[in-house]
């Protein structure tokens, strides 16, 4: 557990435990959620895609050089090219992924937080996250096995890979309890299956194919399986059952008599697969849920600086049932401690339903703008939480201005915007932050200053301006004040403003 806030920490969390907020949890659920069918039942779906992806975004690590793994390099058209990555889903599952990276998020991490919770959401173990995977600037070595290969290439790969030879066993059969062989991609193993509720012919390796369990050992162990990767007409392409049977089948049998074996194993060794990373990237600590986090703040200075709209909200874990008395306090700069009780908003369960998340808000508050707010904390049930006595600071340095507003002009959005800067600080920079593009689809953030005369509007606020009228959807602010910089990455749209006058 981390101290809030922090930019990168803040992100990564509610990414791997705001469930329906994080954009992410909804494309599996429900679990055989396919995303080019709409969403319908095809015999494909996003959980697998996902994990598949993963997988094959890892498989070109080598660990003597220290290259490759988990990149996302996997989005590069070149590797999606390549005999070992056939099919659609690598580049359907990208295009969900950059999507979802952020300037705090990249590309791979999106992608290993979406392996984790498909399989949490799905039927499967909890799942250890870290963050801080660096996407790749360009592709990797090629490395990723293929079902035609002799049993001695896999273990040959898979020990590049970082994986001897039992682990091998373990992180296909834990993969391959989910989809299967589509025969639109691979003729030579699926035959067309005329199925209607699986329009897209895919052989699946279990006869639950969209949930986490050990039913892809106990019918391999039974001799029930239909996995076409083990009872394939061509046996030169059944790479699971020279993978599973490598052992004697003794791995197999111990997930076939153990459901609780086959997920410990399959938490673990995923883990590690999401974990494998080029040398130098440094990931973070296993991002455990903040217990009371709080969670969209928002500061607008008023037109006449006299006021500050506030509000925000806070989210707290595993509550028990029933009805709680939730209330903000804060402190600002004249030293008064104030108070106000916060509502209800939302519950979500967490992990597949381990955990609870409730949310509750604030209504818009108005502060003076000469008290501002210094510092948070919850009384939750009469019990006052605090990080330990440290509090939930907030910056009110710097802010939106409510003066801000939009025009629609060309089909351009032109923003003008006005920024709020505390006169207690002086910043030599003062500007708004686009987040973009780079063009490897990395997540990058866009500095265009205001440099309008900043304009002194009463004792406690100056109002730097300025305008974009670059195409952008979302625009964060930020300032270099004593050679730090400040961020407030409260990311805006015209939706939050006015239009502007003409
Ligand atoms: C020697 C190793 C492996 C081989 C040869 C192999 C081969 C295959 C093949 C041929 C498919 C069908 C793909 C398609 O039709 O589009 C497939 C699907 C899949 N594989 Fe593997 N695989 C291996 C290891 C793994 C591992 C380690 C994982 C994950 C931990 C994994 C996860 C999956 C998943 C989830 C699917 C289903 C994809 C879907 O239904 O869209 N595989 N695999």
């Amino acid at each position: 557990v981390y101290i809030w806030p922090s930019p990168q920490l803040d992100a990564l969390e509610a990414l791997r435990w705001d469930q329906s907020r994080n954009g992410v949890t909804n494309l599996v659920q429900p679990c055989n959620d396919f995303v080019s069918a709409g969403g319908a039942h095809s015999g494909r779906s996003n959980a697998a895609d996902w994990i598949r992806t993963a997988f094959h975004d890892m498989a070109t690590y080598n660990k003597t050089s220290g290259t490759g793994g988990m990149d996302a390099s996997i989005r590069f058209a070149e590797e999606q090219a390549r005999p070992e990555d056939p099919g659609d889903g690598f580049q359907l599952t990208s295009a969900e992924f950059v999507a979802i990276s952020t300037r705090y998020i990249s590309v791979a991490d999106a992608l290993a937080a979406g392996t984790v919770l498909a399989i949490e959401n799905c039927g499967g173990p909890e799942i250890a996250f870290r963050g801080g995977r660096v996407d790749a600037a360009e592709p990797n070595a090629p490395g990723v096995p293929q079902p035609q290969d002799a049993l001695a290439s896999h273990i040959a790969a898979f020990a590049r890979q970082g994986f001897s030879q039992t682990e091998m066993i373990g992180l296909v059969a834990c993969g391959h309890t989910f989809g299967g062989v589509q025969q639109s991609v691979f003729p030579q193993i699926v035959p067309v299956l005329n199925d209607p509720n699986n329009t897209q012919s895919v052989s699946h390796f279990d006869s639950t194919f969209a949930t986490f369990d050990n039913d892809v050992a106990t019918e391999y162990i039974s001799g029930t399986t239909q996995n076409p990767l083990v009872v394939g007409l061509n046996d030169t392409t059944n790479s699971d059952k020279r993978i599973f049977g490598s052992d004697g089948n003794a791995t197999m049998l111990s997930f076939a008599n153990s459901a609780d074996l086959f997920s410990s194993t399959c938490a673990e060794l995923l883990a590690r697969m999401l974990d494998t990373v080029p040398t130098g990237v440094q990931l973070t600590d296993i991002i455990a849920p903040l217990l009371v986090k709080p969670d969209d703040l928002k500061l607008d200075l008023s037109v006449d600086g006299a006021t500050i709209q506030f509000s925000t909200e806070v989210r707290l874990w595993d509550l028990p049932k029933g009805n709680h008395t939730v209330l903000l306090l804060w402190d600002d700069h004249v030293r008064a401690v104030s108070n106000v009780t916060l509502s209800a908003a939302d519950v979500e369960t967490a992990s597949g339903g381990r955990y609870t998340a409730s949310w509750f808000n604030t209504p818009i508050l108005t502060l003076r703008a000469v008290a501002g707010i210094t510092n948070m904390r919850f009384s939750v049930d009469g019990t006052v939480e605090d990080q330990g006595g440290i509090g939930f600071p907030v910056q009110d340095t710097l802010m939106w201005s409510k003066s801000t507003c939009f025009a629609f002009i060309n089909a351009n959005t032109i923003g003008e915007l006005y920024v709020a800067v505390r006169n207690t600080v002086t910043p030599t920079r003062v500007y708004v932050e686009i987040p973009g593009r780079d063009n490897v689809s990395r997540p990058i953030v866009t500095a265009v200053d205001l440099t309008q005369q900043p304009m002194t509007i009463n004792a406690t606020y100056t109002i730097w301006s300025g305008q974009v009228t670059n195409k952008f959807t979302f625009l964060g602010i930020g300032a270099e004040i004593d050679g730090v910089t400040v961020s407030r990455d409260d990311l805006r749209s015209n939706n939050n403003f006015a239009q502007c006058a003409v």
